[in-house]
């Protein structure tokens, strides 16, 4: 008999066939503590009701999947005429953190908001006196958007980032010579990696993918989080960037709109369906969850969700 729980449960299973390979992200030393062996799977549907199998409580930072929220939080404040003055709308079939395109795109901008340097760009149209203000705009709004009043980022995380941040300081200065941004870059990456330190659990980022599934509207309360246009705009390059430059063929074996990051967490938003959260800190040389992708692949397949 069909049920979520044991749909859940196979996805699970076929994901756990790939624990062991892969590994955690090193490049930020407090990233490779993590225990390689945790893995999980999520479902929050439209009704707010919310499935999973392993270890879903478990916390681990956003990363990436936090380029989501800043994205949502500067189309909040600026618009999208004032994101995507700073920021393009291409894929780049680059790694997350490649600089190249910076020099060579003739407008200097970077290519789109799911690579470090568009996420980046994307967070200086977000006002504030202060980067403490303006962190506090992301976090008050991804306390909603995850369902979680108490979230917040994770001190040591962001310390070990911070301190070994030189390629996105290095991506912050490039723009900043060039232009397409202004402002003091410290203050910018502190908020950036704020941001990618925010601490989550697999539960409460499928719950962040069924919100963006239902076309901005809570599946908890109704509340409409994020304007219908702007739901459009952050599915669209959750489709076509999400998964850096893994996004193509993730497309094709899976064809949900999602975000990977390198905490190990990737999330999925089936429009008009469900939101998926998965976890597994152990990443493929992408940068993306080795089981994560398997336990997509998965449900894919078995509940026919690709848009394609
Ligand atoms: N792909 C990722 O998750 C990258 C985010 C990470 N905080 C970085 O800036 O490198």
């Amino acid at each position: 008999m069909f049920s979520m729980q044991n749909m859940i449960k196979e996805a699970y299973r076929y994901a756990s066939y790939s624990l062991g390979e892969g590994a955690p992200a090193d490049y930020i030393p407090e990233l490779a503590k993590a225990d390689t062996k945790r893995l999980a799977v999520s479902i929050t549907d439209l009704a707010g009701r919310t499935h999973s199998v392993g270890d879903s409580q478990e916390r681990f930072t956003m990363q990436s999947i936090s380029k989501v929220v800043l994205l949502a939080t500067a189309l909040r404040f600026a618009g999208f005429d004032g994101v995507f003055a700073r920021v393009g709308v291409e894929p780049t079939g680059d790694p997350f953190n490649s600089i190249i395109r910076l020099e060579t795109d003739s407008s200097n901008r970077p290519s789109n908001p799911m690579i470090n340097a568009g996420a980046i760009a994307v967070t200086t149209c977000i006002p504030g006196a202060t980067p403490g203000e303006r962190f506090g705009h992301v976090l008050e709004y991804a306390r909603a958007l995850l369902d979680n009043p108490e979230l917040d980022y994770d001190k040591e995380v962001y310390r070990s980032e911070s301190e070994t941040g030189d390629r996105n300081r290095a991506l912050a200065y490039m723009m900043r010579a060039s232009k397409v941004i202004d402002g003091a870059v410290p203050e910018h990456l502190e908020v950036y990696f704020k941001a990618c330190s925010l601490s989550v659990n697999c539960e409460e980022i499928s719950f962040l993918g069924a919100v963006l599934a239902n076309n901005g509207i809570s599946p908890r309360g109704g509340k409409m989080l994020i304007e219908p246009f702007h739901v459009k705009v952050i599915r669209s390059l959750m489709s076509t960037c999400g998964l850096y430059d893994y996004s193509g063929e993730f497309a094709l074996r899976v064809g949900i709109p999602a975000k990977s990051g390198v905490g190990g967490g990737i999330m999925g938003a089936v429009p008009s369906r469900m939101g998926i959260g998965t976890y597994c800190p152990a990443l493929d040389p992408k940068g993306n969850s080795l089981c994560g992708l398997r336990a997509m692949e998965y449900l894919s397949q078995a509940l026919n969700l690709s848009l394609f």
